[in-house]
């Protein structure tokens, strides 16, 4: 299959859980009515992005709500889905920053539990320290889907070449990043990081973040984004709430890759980079 309707729902998060998986359901369901086959929601879509929240929110597989209500969304929707991220608590009690990705039968395809925790302190802008309440995931998460390879990272992920790097040479032809970046790094960063990306590993890249709130906590940036393996963007959105759906040509990826051989002219007899 040579094409492939995505959407990004670009959704405002609030303090109330309930209220969040309403506009969540109702921008999937738009995004469908559109015709896409794919759906993305932002990282963190059901709790505001705050330490203060996490632990009150997180919810364990697979009892939990969000889980339950994301399966039965794809199932009914008949889409691929991927539920932006959670705060997901084991049976330790640790809790990650977690996406879960369900085909269009509701089954699960693929858990990524935030690899790189957000820990930085940014002179005269944003502070934030993810590893106050999360845990680190330790697993590279790709799957298969008809539409071939897929994989997830979540937000600062993005920023760790090799991550992504690694994630390409696994097979993945659509890498898709629930994100929330803010206004110190995110008009610095989030554009140049998506193209780049998409760019030296000739792949799509998704990203799906929530829509600005001056009065959250946590400001999001927005510009949910899809660029593709030239590094061109396809389209964006701005600030706002609201939906991109957008064609994704698939038969791109291929026709760039035996162009401009960039993955076959890597001299592996020099350098190599590994999973551990
Ligand atoms: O990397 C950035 O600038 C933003 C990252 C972030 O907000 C996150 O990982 O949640």
């Amino acid at each position: 299959m040579d094409k492939l309707k995505v959407g990004i729902c670009q959704m405002i998060i609030t303090t109330d859980k309930d209220k969040n998986l309403e506009k969540a359901e109702n921008m999937v369901n738009k995004a469908v009515e559109k015709g896409a086959k794919l759906v993305v929601l932002p990282e963190i879509f059901n709790c505001p992005y705050s330490n203060k929240y996490f632990p009150k929110f997180a919810e364990s597989y697979p009892e939990g709500r969000t889980i339950k209500f994301l399966s039965n969304l794809a199932k009914e929707k008949n889409i691929y889905l991927i539920g932006g991220s959670i705060p997901e608590r084991d049976k330790e009690g640790n809790i990650y920053n977690t996406s879960y990705t369900f085909d269009n039968k509701g089954n699960i395809l693929g858990r990524h539990r935030k690899v790189h925790l957000f820990d930085i302190d940014i002179e005269g802008g944003i502070s934030f320290k993810e590893s106050d309440t999360l845990s680190y995931g330790k697993d590279i998460t790709v799957f298969d889907t008809d539409y071939g390879k897929m994989g997830v990272a979540i937000c600062y992920d993005i920023r760790f070449p090799e991550l992504i790097r690694l994630m390409a040479l696994k097979g993945a032809r659509i890498i898709i990043i629930p994100a929330a970046f803010n206004m110190t790094t995110g008009p610095a960063h989030w554009d140049p990081l998506f193209k780049v990306r998409a760019l030296d590993n000739q792949v799509y890249m998704i990203g799906a973040a929530p829509a600005r709130d001056e009065n959250s906590p946590y400001v999001s940036y927005g510009n949910s984004i899809i660029t593709d393996p030239w590094g061109s963007i396809v389209n964006k959105l701005d600030e706002k709430e609201g939906i991109l759906v957008e064609d994704l040509d698939l038969g791109k990826i291929d026709k760039i890759r035996n162009q401009l051989p960039l993955l076959k002219h890597r001299r592996t007899d020099l350098y190599d980079l590994k999973l551990i």
